[in-house]
Parts: C-alpha cells; structure tokens; sequence
C-alpha cells in the first residue's frame, strides 16, 4: 500500500432483504492502492457489500462515497469499479483477445489504442502466447487471468473479486494468490476480495475486514487480525485457539492482572481495564503453546495433563493435551524428527507451558 488517501467510503450503510437485515449500519473507508479483503462466513453480507460498492444494489441507508462524492446516483456501468466473479463469466464464443478486448469497444475506446492495451493486459496476467485461444482451451487459473485482464485493461480504480479463487484447486489456488498480489503491486489498483477462506486472506491483503451477521467486527493487518482479535468470533474464526475462561482476582499493574484459571493463579498481561470479579477469556493460539516435561518452571504459566491424540502435519505437530482439570488444549510445534522429545505417546504426562504475554484477554462474551 503505497498512501493513505481514501478512495471509497461507505457510512452507515444498511440492507435489508424482506425482514433479513443483512448490512447493519456498516462503516469501511478503502484506502487508493490496497488489497482489502472482506473475510467471514457464508451469508455474513460480503458479496452484498461489493454488489453495492459497485452499483447493482442499492443501498436502503448510509452513503457510498468515492473521492469524497455521493456516488448512489452513478449507475453501475458509469462507476470507476470492475468486478471479477467466481464463474469468471467469459464469452465462451470469444477468443481470449477478443474478450479482453470488448470491454474497450464497449467503452469506444479508439481502435488505435486497443491492440495495444489488450497485449499490455495480456502481458500482465502472462498469457500472451494464448491471445487466440477460446476459454474452453485453457485451465481454469488461466480462464482465472483472462478474467482478471478483462476487468483491469478497463483501468478501473477499483477491482472488486468476489471468491475468485475458490473453483480452483489446493495448489493453483496458491499460485494465483501469489500473482494476484504482484499482480495488485504492479497494477496499483485498489484490490477488494472477497473470500470465507482466512488462509488467503491472511497471505495476500494489506487490511482484512472481519465479518459477522452484516456487521464489521475487526479491521486490520493480518498480523493485527490475527495475533490481536478483539473479540471471541474473530479469534475462532482466523485459524485455531485455545480458550481458557477465568475471573480476575486484582489487578497489578497498568499492563498485568491476576486471573484464577483451571483451577490455579495466573498473571496475565492486558492493557484493557479489568477489575477484580471481571470474568474473561483468556485465549492462545495452539503455536504458543509448548510441551514440556511436567516439571514447573517460575517465569512460564504451567500446566500438567497428557497427551490425548496427536495429528501428524508434516511440517508441525498437532497434539491435543487433556490436562487435569478436563479441559483439552491444542499445541502445535515443527516437527523435528531428530528431536527425540517429539515422539510423544498417547497418554504420556506432559506439561504445557508458554511466556506471560503471549495470551490475549478479551472480556468475557455471553453467547457466542
Ligand atoms: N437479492 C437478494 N434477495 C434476498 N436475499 C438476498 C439477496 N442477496 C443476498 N441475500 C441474502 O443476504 C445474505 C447475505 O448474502 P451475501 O451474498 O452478501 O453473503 P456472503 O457473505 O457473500 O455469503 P457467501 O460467502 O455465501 O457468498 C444471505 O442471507 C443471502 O441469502
């Protein structure tokens, strides 16, 4: 992301479909040149909130603002915005140059202009060679390209993608995150995606919106997203963790509370303002968490148990530890297998362990 100036504002937007309310007073600015990803679960409004960004929804309240303007009178095809579907939606009967191409006519580009700008666009997403092939004769990453280069040799500020990725397979998905994020770098246009998969969204956007029932619950950089959720349903959401619930029993410091937890005292740090009798959630992600001998150790939270299942992962190893208050805790640690300590047994007595300030405290939710 090279700057911070916004491009397109939505203030308070709401849209109800009959009685489903499925934006609900939403706020989101997108700054020029980022790669934006709008994250969270099937139905939670994502792909209305782009459909609204660009023009074929109307939203019921709230503003959208592009360079500061109204746009709700700018009809779809008259905003500065292109989106590139799941189905790619290629003329099937149209050579690869040809679709790319139509968008210009359409927009009666000069006919000077076109050749070049087609084999530019062609270029970017390399498929230079496959200008006279028809959308039948490639793959589906490389029907994924064409779509790509028919919506950015338009020049929109904004290319909004909705699951773009998702009908390809493990590792063509994979390759295509990677080119879509040089290809963003290199385009300098303002990228929103939209994906249900955090793996993707953690790897290729500068800021991921999480969302929730119509509402944003975190924005943030993926690590900010990822290391710092500010609630339980982005913590569950973005990859696995640990969930102990507890009470502060006083506070210490600005930065450190005493919390009863499983049974036993912990220090935790926070810089949020429990007081005593607060209820909370004390959360920590499986990679945090190291397995030990069961012996204690003063500077770490210390806990026994044994191991319950252990999952091979090739590059890390899952173990769950069922400690002795009953509640069961998932560690991962890279594999090593000259490290004779790995080979954990089921049953064996373990310990866990990890460093005061590597959990987060977040207040305690009643239902989630
Ligand atoms: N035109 C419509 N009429 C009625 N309901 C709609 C319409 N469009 C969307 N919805 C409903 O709005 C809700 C949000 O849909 P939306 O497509 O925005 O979610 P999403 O987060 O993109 O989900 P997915 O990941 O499954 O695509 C869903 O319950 C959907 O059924």
């Amino acid at each position: 992301m090279t700057e911070c100036k916004p491009l397109l504002q939505l203030n308070g937007v709401s849209k109800t479909f009959a009685d489903n309310t499925v934006l609900d007073d939403l706020d989101l600015t997108i700054y020029d040149g980022e790669f934006l990803t709008l994250l969270g679960p099937s139905g939670c409004g994502k792909t209305t909130v782009l459909r609204i960004i660009a023009g074929f929804e109307q939203e019921d309240q709230g503003q959208v603002l592009l360079d500061q303007q109204n746009i709700a009178i700018l009809k779809a095809e008259h905003r500065p915005v292109n989106t590139v579907f799941q189905s790619y939606a290629l003329f099937p009967h149209m050579t690869v140059y040809d679709n790319i191409a139509f968008g210009l006519i359409m927009h009666k580009v000069p006919k000077a202009e076109i050749d070049g700008r087609v084999m530019e666009a062609l270029r970017m997403v390399r498929l230079e060679d496959f200008a006279k092939r028809k959308p039948h004769q490639l793959s589906g990453g490389q029907q994924q390209r064409v779509a790509i280069a028919r919506a950015v040799v338009n020049r929109p500020r904004l290319l909004l993608l909705d699951e773009s990725l998702s009908a390809l397979d493990y590792k063509l998905r994979q390759e295509m995150q990677v080119e879509l994020k040089r290809l963003q770098r290199q385009l300098n246009i303002t990228f929103v995606y939209v994906t249900h998969d955090q793996e993707e969204a953690l790897s290729m956007s500068d800021r991921i919106v999480v969302m929730h029932k119509g509402k944003v619950q975190q924005i943030g950089t993926p690590r900010e997203i990822y290391e710092t959720p500010v609630n339980l349903f982005v913590a569950r959401f973005i990859g696995e963790i640990n969930q102990f619930d507890g009470q502060v029993t006083r506070r210490i410091d600005d930065n450190h509370v005493e919390v009863i937890a499983e049974g036993a005292e912990w220090v935790v740090q926070t810089d949020y303002p429990f007081a005593a009798d607060d209820k909370v959630h004390i959360l920590l992600r499986p990679e945090d968490i190291r397995i030990t001998k069961p012996e204690s150790d003063d500077e770490k939270i210390h806990m026994d148990g044994h191991i319950h299942e252990c999952n091979y992962k090739g590059k890390t190893m899952d173990s769950y530890i069922r400690l002795s208050t009953g509640t069961t805790v998932i560690a991962s640690e890279f594999f090593d297998e000259d490290d004779p300590d790995y080979d954990y047994r089921l049953g064996q007595k373990v310990a866990i362990e990890w460093f005061t300030g590597w959990e987060v405290v977040l207040p305690y939710e009643q239902s989630i």
